[in-house]
């Protein structure tokens, strides 16, 4: 059951908002969904973006300047919030931006207070896809990207789901999360100290287990402030070339880490989409 809370056309399309009670988060929830014009005759495949940090899922749906291109080539995107909500969802006891609401990390958190909650693995794997598929004009091809936090969710869930995924693509993504301060956080908080639990949700250590991959494309700005000691791409890096998947890094001089950044790109990362999902 989902309930419509706002719709505007964009692009000949719709862009809508959702809500629904989370079985999975035990709350309940907010999405965002671009619906191109091509769904009101037929399904459509479906682009799952992840947010980062202090997002919800009206950040990328109204900076990014997705649903032009979107619209062009019969692409839904389907934008969950970054971590559970409500009342009875605890925070970070200093309300840090870079734990507890908005910080859901992608984890399914085995530490209290958080493991009431916080399932956000299961929550994009699972719940939100069956929900979609169920009530929208979506089909079961499905591709995710996301960005910082959310590309880290993104590259995870695609190497961990590689028949669920099409593929997949990151902007400015925490690559190695077990090797920097935002990771160390996330994963000490929600996953508890046995550090073997934290190497499931690590795209680099992921890749260099498994040694394959969906189709890939990462893009990171180069004057990106996050750039060496949180996101690591060269770890990543050394990680494709070490394993020879088929993924592309790209850099792009002068870019931080803003939607700008997302918004100068976001077209090429949705050509690259449509070439598995179309
Ligand atoms: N200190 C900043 C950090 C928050 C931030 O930069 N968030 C990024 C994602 S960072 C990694 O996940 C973001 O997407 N922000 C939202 C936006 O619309 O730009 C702060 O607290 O602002």
């Amino acid at each position: 059951m989902i309930n419509k809370i706002s719709e505007t056309k964009a692009f000949g399309g719709r862009q809508i908002r959702y809500e629904h009670q989370s079985s999975t988060l035990n709350c309940t929830m907010q999405f965002s969904v671009f619906l191109p014009p091509q769904a009101e005759q037929q399904s459509v495949p479906a682009l799952y973006w992840l947010s980062g940090l202090t997002c919800t899922d009206e950040n990328f749906s109204s900076k990014a300047g997705a649903q032009r291109i979107a619209a062009e080539l019969g692409i839904a995107m389907i934008i969950p919030d970054t971590s559970p909500r409500g009342d009875g969802v605890p925070d970070d006891p200093e309300q840090a931006y870079d734990f507890g609401l908005g910080a859901g990390f992608y984890v399914n958190a085995t530490q209290q207070p958080w493991a009431t909650h916080y399932h956000m693995y299961d929550y994009i794997v699972t719940e939100l896809p069956a929900l979609v598929e169920q009530h929208l004009p979506v089909t079961q091809k499905r591709g995710i990207s996301g960005h910082s936090m959310g590309g880290h969710g993104a590259l995870v869930m695609a190497l961990r789901n590689q028949t669920m995924y099409a593929s997949v693509s990151a902007f400015a993504p925490i690559c190695h999360p077990t090797q920097c301060p935002w990771g160390h956080k996330a994963f000490s908080g929600y996953l508890g100290d046995d550090r073997a639990a934290w190497l499931d949700y690590d795209a680099t250590e992921l890749l260099l287990k498994l040694r394959v991959a969906p189709p890939m494309l990462v893009s990171q700005g180069e004057a990106d402030n996050f750039l060496a000691e949180q996101l690591r791409p060269d770890d990543l890096a050394a990680a494709i070339a070490e394993t020879g998947v088929e993924a592309t890094l790209e850099r792009h001089q002068g870019y931080d880490h803003s939607y700008y950044f997302i918004a100068s790109f976001i077209e090429q990362h949705l050509r690259f989409h449509a070439q598995y999902l179309l």
